[in-house]
């Protein structure tokens, strides 16, 4: 699949374009996927001009623990050669490396998600069929862009964010890109936005979010994302690692502390099944899914793409 992807003139949404929804007995099978024409060849290997590590070694990757804890598993680090690899085989649309180029001279470019965690994002929104999706963060609009561009015409995507300037780059792309029509654009305080769609009668009533801001509000727009996303919607957190701070004991930051509190409720909540997956920063996904079957859908990232690519397989059959 990669390779092909390397080889040819593809399409960011190609598979799901002729599948159905597969989650929440949601079968949308006549909507209509957009598509995103990518250019030949294009992937995003131009990130990075050195693949040497930081450790100097140049290893593809490095382990960095081997121990009876861990079974059989070797954990390994992801060296600057591997994520070169990794970014090499994302599909990342002409748009969005336009935007992620604009925006790396910018203040704060740092924060933006990655390629990969943006495709991962879209695969997300496309797997469970999502129609309506909320944005906690938006900055210059790189993962909003890429949410939006997936969502069928029909969909929407509210995104929430606090600065003004960012918010007139991300405008600028959501015109360009001819997804403005499906980004309500929310400027204020997230927490004030999300209480507001509840008060408008809007709970249940989103199928995916994602949070991405001020991050000791976490539990804030945790809870009400609760309310406003539907029962087996997900919902997806970005920086749960906290660039390793929240495993390393001689850090005790208000923010860092704030994350592990909130990384341990999750853990103990039973309302949600969660995935906690390694990235540069992490993701959490929660799946909600009603008391009695928590742990009926269950997954982690390795088994999104295995069923990604057997759906495909079941519907070209
Ligand atoms: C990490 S960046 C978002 C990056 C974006 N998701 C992307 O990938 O390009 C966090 C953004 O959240 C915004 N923000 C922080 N606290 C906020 C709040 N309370 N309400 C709304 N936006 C907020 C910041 O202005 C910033 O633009």
């Amino acid at each position: 699949m990669a390779a092909k992807a390397a080889a040819n003139a593809i399409t960011y949404r190609s598979v799901a374009s002729s599948m159905p929804a597969i989650s929440g007995g949601r079968c949308r099978s006549s909507r209509t996927w957009n598509s995103v024409r990518l250019p030949r060849n294009r992937c995003c290997s131009s990130l990075r001009n050195n693949p040497a590590d930081v450790d100097g070694s140049n290893s593809a990757a490095v382990v960095v623990a081997k121990d009876d804890k861990y079974g059989s598993k070797q954990i390994i680090s992801l060296t600057a050669r591997l994520y070169d690899y990794i970014l090499s085989n994302v599909r990342e649309p002409e748009i969005m490396r336009q935007l992620r180029e604009e925006t790396a001279a910018m203040r704060g470019s740092q924060m933006q998600v990655s390629p990969d965690q943006a495709q991962l994002l879209a695969m997300l929104v496309q797997l469970i069929g999502a129609q309506r999706c909320i944005e906690v963060g938006v900055y210059t609009g790189y993962s909003s862009l890429a949410v939006a561009l997936v969502l069928p015409e029909s969909g929407c995507l509210v995104a929430c964010e606090r600065d003004s300037k960012s918010l007139e780059v991300a405008k600028r792309f959501y015109e360009k890109a001819g997804v403005a029509h499906k980004v309500i654009v929310k400027h204020g305080m997230a927490a004030d936005i999300l209480r507001s769609l509840i008060l408008n009668g809007e709970a249940g009533c989103y199928d995916f979010a994602f949070i991405d801001a001020e991050k000791r509000m976490n539990h804030e727009y945790f809870e009400l994302l609760l309310q406003l996303v539907r029962v087996d919607g997900v919902i997806v957190i970005d920086n749960v690692l906290w660039h390793g701070k929240v495993a390393d004991p001689l850090v005790s930051d208000a923010k860092t502390e704030s994350i592990r509190n909130f990384n341990r409720r999750i853990m103990e909540d039973e309302r949600v099944s969660i995935s906690m997956v390694r990235s540069l920063s992490a993701f959490i996904f929660f799946l909600f899914d009603s008391y009695a079957t928590t742990k009926r859908k269950y997954f982690d990232v390795k088994s999104f793409f295995v069923g990604y690519f057997d759906v495909k397989k079941l519907y070209n059959a």
